[in-house]
């Protein structure tokens, strides 16, 4: 039987759908199997050079930083008798589009499995550069099955930042956060105002409506005095198409 081919694989999704917890469990199955791998992630929550889920996994990993060159961490590794057959690249939004290409060509040039993880979109619907490279050279581009979900119970597509728990569409492209901050408030620190940058996953319906969970349920109580739904409320005061179109 001929041996496998090498692969570029991107695992994507929103944020909090699993990407990280499936790279500790590609990472664990390869290995037990008694192949050679090198963990690498870059900006984790959790600090540098960690990949961790929010699951309760954490290991450790080579922190990308803008001078990483894949080809040479290969080769140099290979170089000291260490054996390398794939590689775990988790916050691969964040990797420039010349490292994607130094993956591409571990995978053509020396039979390297890459296994990379990361969301495609910011907090705009902009591609991350990274992203947009590893969808350009990917042999497969595998969206996870397990889905994060909107605050309305359908798929979550989008991923929202929120500043003070009010969501925003503008910005530095990379704040490192998380999900669980969307809803909580300002805080001050010595008297000064420290934004709190935070994330939710949303369907498309409520990120271009710009409804967070916060929002909704505001709008809900409201709701209890006025007997408006909070979507159609929503269609008329933006100038969008009226209740009930199905958009
Ligand atoms: N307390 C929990 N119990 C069960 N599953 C959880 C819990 N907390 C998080 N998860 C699962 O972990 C997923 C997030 O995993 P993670 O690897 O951190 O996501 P990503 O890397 O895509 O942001 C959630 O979608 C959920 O399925
Ligand atoms: C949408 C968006 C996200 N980020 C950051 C926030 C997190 O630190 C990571 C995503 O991590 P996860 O494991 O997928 O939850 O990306 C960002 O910097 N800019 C954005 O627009």
């Amino acid at each position: 039987m001929a041996a496998a081919v090498a692969e570029l694989v991107f695992f994507s999704g929103t944020m909090d759908c699993g990407k990280s917890t499936l790279a500790l469990q590609m990472d664990h199955n390869h290995r037990v199997r008694g192949r050679g791998g090198v963990r690498f992630s870059r900006n984790d929550r959790a600090g540098e050079s960690r990949i961790s889920s929010r699951l309760g996994l954490e290991t450790d990993a080579v922190e990308v930083v803008d001078g990483t060159d894949f080809w040479e961490e290969v080769m140099r590794r290979r170089t000291h008798g260490q054996r390398v057959d794939y590689l775990i690249c988790d916050e691969a939004q964040f990797y420039t589009p010349e490292q994607v290409e130094q993956l591409a060509k571990v995978v053509d040039e020396i039979d390297v499995d890459v296994f990379a993880f990361g969301i495609t979109a910011d907090f705009r619907t902009r591609l991350f550069p990274g992203s947009q490279r590893l969808i350009e050279l990917a042999d497969r581009v595998q969206v996870l099955q397990v889905e994060a979900l909107c605050w309305c119970g359908r798929r979550a597509t989008h991923n929202a930042r929120t500043v003070d728990g009010v969501m925003v569409t503008e910005g530095a492209q990379v704040v490192v956060g998380d999900v669980d901050m969307a809803v909580d408030g300002a805080v001050a620190v010595a008297g000064h105002h420290v934004p709190v940058v935070g994330y939710e996953t949303l369907c498309r319906r409520h990120f271009m409506r710009r409804v967070t969970a916060h929002g909704a349920n505001l709008m809900a109580e409201q709701d209890q005095l006025l007997p408006f739904d909070v979507d159609a409320c929503l269609w008329h005061g933006s100038g969008g198409p009226a209740a009930g179109t199905g958009a």
